[in-house]
């Protein structure tokens, strides 16, 4: 997708008072990659005031864009990325929510004859950016008090979707708390980072990392816990 979509559902103001910082989130941007995994957080929303909803494109890049262009035009609170993902086995199943602790670029570093190198090994900067704990925390226990199965971890940002057993295990074995791997969460939170806007990853489960199956993908099942979780974050951060 060329062409980043917004979708403006309010520009109403909200304060939440559980938080213990006190501090008051008015205006909130999810970032999707694409217009279903939107369409689920608007129904989700039901209308809430102070979020709006983008589409920013499948992979990193595209949405480290489409995310900055947008910032650059409006305050924001708190930056999410949100969508479906691949769950690792035995860390997140199918329809299960996973709420990032870290947003972590897997793939972005050198391949070396004796493994793999980060960006942070090379001396590049980090290839991991914190999210907001506080409210991933937050979230997550609301997520769960919902009646949703809801994970902490890693979710992952691979340029190229797993596809092997072989590659799972070797992602799995090389990132502790590895949990969920998607495209965009290492862009969206880079475009954040540089506006100095905190950020949170929250992902549903369609599919297992591993090989390659399309059919296998449960994308209705995971719209719609997507759908469910959209619903608890227009409560939990009211
Ligand atoms: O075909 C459809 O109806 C459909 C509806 C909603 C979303 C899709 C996508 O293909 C979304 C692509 C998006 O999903 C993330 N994703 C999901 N599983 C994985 C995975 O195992 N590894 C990496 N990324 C995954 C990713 O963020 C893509 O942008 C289709």
């Amino acid at each position: 997708m060329n062409q980043a979509k917004q979708a403006e559902i309010s520009s109403g103001t909200f304060v939440n008072s559980n938080n213990p910082s006190s501090r008051s989130l008015k205006r909130i941007l999810i970032v999707t990659s694409v217009e279903a995994e939107q369409e689920a957080v608007i129904h989700g929303l039901n209308g809430a005031e102070g979020f709006d909803v983008l589409v920013g494109g499948v992979g990193a890049v595209c949405a480290a864009a489409s995310t900055a262009r947008t910032l650059a035009a409006t305050t924001y609170d708190v930056v999410i990325c949100a969508g479906i993902a691949g769950g690792f086995k035995e860390k997140a199943d199918i329809a299960s929510v996973v709420v990032a602790d870290e947003i972590l670029a897997a793939d972005l570093g050198a391949e070396t004859p004796d493994g793999f190198l980060s960006l942070d090994e090379l001396g590049f900067g980090s290839a991991r950016i914190p999210v907001d704990i506080t409210l991933a925390k937050r979230v997550a226990e609301a997520l769960q008090i919902s009646g949703l199965p809801t994970h902490t971890g890693s979710i992952l940002t691979v340029s190229t979707v797993t596809g092997r057993a072989e590659t799972a295990t070797a992602i799995a074995s090389r990132i502790a708390g590895a949990t969920a791997e998607a495209m965009e969460g290492y862009g969206v939170a880079t475009a954040a980072q540089q506006f100095e806007i905190p950020v949170l990853e929250i992902r549903t489960i369609s599919n297992p990392v591993g090989p390659r199956d399309r059919s296998a993908w449960r994308i209705k099942e995971a719209l719609e816990a997507l759908e469910k979780v959209s619903s608890v974050l227009a409560e939990v951060l009211r």
